[in-house]
């Protein structure tokens, strides 16, 4: 992904992109309000029309009764203003850490964008003092733990609302800070929610949604990154490369899957091959038929690689809807109560998205477990030790990284439990069917985390995996993939004898958290 090209982003009537929530993550670009009068106007009709329904029927729900199941208890007109305080208040119990900075932008922008849908009723000033707080880069502290995901991210997002109040803690300027006195030093008044305001803040899936796209990011990533340790492994083990024939391909065509062996293809150097030459080639193979972990990278990549588009409608649909309730109709003069903050879509999403990365771990896990093993790796060292026959003895190379990443795997493996499928009813039974989106979005982050940490342990192996090969003779290997080791090779030398190697892997963890290499442009 390339965020360079994205100079501004513009919240207002257009959609945006998991792209633009991810540069706005990543602090790489500036945002503002959309500055046309109609969307202005647009936005206040939707407030005004709040208020002229107040005075002329005088019960809107959430506005002048309870939340949620206390729905049914009136609330006097002279408490409606003190309503929405009451309601980021009770919802100040979250716990756990804390979204990082990054994660705390992307759920802004996404609370943002959705009440610039212009169906939430809340006044222009408050989109623009949400959008001033990415601007300043005001950060609400905000506990990751304790939202079900489908009355809304109710209580992460209590922390927005509560800190536009002047009230809870923010990170500013790199230093935990009371909302209060970050308001006082850039001359600010805090906003004094207007009565369906903080239900509009709170009652929708920016946590979640904000985690997802980080997350959608990172797979995007990791599927080209994983494609491209196949191939280094290929190399490395002397695999069969006619495994990704596109000949083959066309045999069972999942688009995805026939992009992961086309990428194959690239970096293999694989052209068509006549029936002669087929025979030849086989000839010098060490295996008809490889393993599993390499014959059917492509099946298993390809997977991830044909999901990546209906994961990105349903997360890119979430962000930029009403999710909110009840939704506010100022053109057609209508206050409609139904249950968009429901999180299912996002929740599928997330419990879907952990499940394939993490086979992409095992996927890896499973070569690295080839790279190691003298029984499979074809002449290689064992542990792809590079010590000299004098201390191979007292030398055990990979052992222990790949020992380690078989603990990364099986934890992101643990981690694939639908937490859609732990619905539980709560609140009074109001809220009864619920999606945990949230928890779900936090699991596939992990499960991330875990298959990065896997990739940087495959990727250093079978960068010496490659290296070894080259001492044994002449090895041509595509000019792409030789760049790629090159300018690894600045960083990371070969293991020739024994080395701890906990901080290359953390830098080469830090690499593919930056998107570093760009792979398949
Ligand atoms: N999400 C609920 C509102 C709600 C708000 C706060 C609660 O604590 C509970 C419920 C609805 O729109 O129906």
């Amino acid at each position: 992904m390339n965020n360079k090209s994205l100079k501004k982003v513009i919240f207002g009537t257009q959609p945006i992109t998991i792209e633009q929530v991810v540069a706005i993550a990543q602090g790489e670009v500036e945002v503002a309000l959309q500055a046309d009068q109609d969307f202005r106007a647009r936005i206040q009709r939707g407030a005004q029309f709040l208020d002229t329904l107040l005075d002329r029927e005088g019960v809107i729900y959430g506005v002048t009764t309870g939340y949620g199941d206390s729905c049914v208890v009136p609330v006097p007109l002279h408490q409606v203003e003190a309503l929405p305080k009451g309601l980021f208040t009770f919802h100040g119990c979250g716990m756990g850490k804390h979204f990082d900075a990054a994660e705390t932008r992307m759920i802004l922008a996404a609370r943002l964008q959705s009440l610039c849908f212009g169906m939430s009723g809340v006044r222009f000033e408050l989109l623009e003092r949400l959008c001033a707080f990415l601007q300043h880069d005001i950060l609400p502290l905000i506990p990751e733990e304790g939202s079900v995901g489908a009355s809304g991210d109710l209580t992460p997002l209590s922390y927005v609302a509560a800190t536009l109040s002047g009230k809870r803690q923010v990170l500013y300027q790199g230093e935990v800070c009371e909302s209060a006195q970050v308001h006082q030093q850039l001359g600010w008044q805090p906003l004094v929610l207007r009565p369906k305001e903080a239900l509009a803040l709170m009652n929708g899936t920016a946590a979640m949604t904000g985690v997802a796209c980080e997350v959608y990011s990172r797979a995007e990533y990791m599927l080209k990154l994983a494609t491209r340790i196949t191939a280094l492994n290929m190399v490395a083990l002397e695999g069969n490369v006619q495994h990704f024939d596109e000949r083959l391909f066309l045999a069972k065509p999942h688009l995805g899957q026939m992009q992961v062996a086309a990428w194959l293809r690239d970096d293999l150097d694989v052209t068509e091959t006549s029936a002669d030459q087929e025979l030849f080639c086989l000839n010098g193979l060490h295996r008809l038929q490889d393993r599993y972990s390499l014959r059917c990278a492509p099946h298993v990549l390809g997977v991830l690689a044909d999901s990546l588009g209906w994961l990105r409608t349903f997360i890119e649909t979430e962000l930029n809807s009403a999710n909110d309730n009840p939704i506010i109709d100022a053109e057609q003069e209508r206050v409609l109560h139904g249950g968009h903050f429901y999180g299912g879509h996002i929740a599928f999403a997330m419990d879907s998205l952990k499940n394939l990365v993490a086979n992409v771990a095992d996927l890896l896990d499973r070569q690295l477990a080839l790279l190691v093993d003298t029984r499979y790796n074809h002449g290689l060292p064992s542990n792809l030790s590079g010590a000299s026959k004098e201390v191979a003895m007292i030398n055990h190379g990979f052992k222990a990284v790949q020992i380690a990443a078989s603990a990364w795997t099986a934890e992101a493996l643990k981690n694939t439990m639908p937490a859609s499928v732990f619905s539980r009813s709560t609140e009074c039974h109001n809220q009864d069917k619920v999606s945990m989106g949230t928890i779900a979005a936090r699991d596939a982050r992990r499960s991330l985390e875990l298959t990065e940490q896997v990739a940087a342990a495959t990727l250093l192996a079978a960068k010496q995996g490659v290296w070894l090969r080259q001492q044994q003779g002449s090895l041509s290997i595509n000019a792409r993939l030789v760049q790629m080791l090159d300018e690894m090779s600045e960083t990371y030398q070969p293991l020739l004898e024994d080395r701890a190697l906990e901080y290359e892997l953390r830098h080469c963890v830090e690499q593919i958290k930056q998107q570093h290499w760009s792979l398949y442009a």
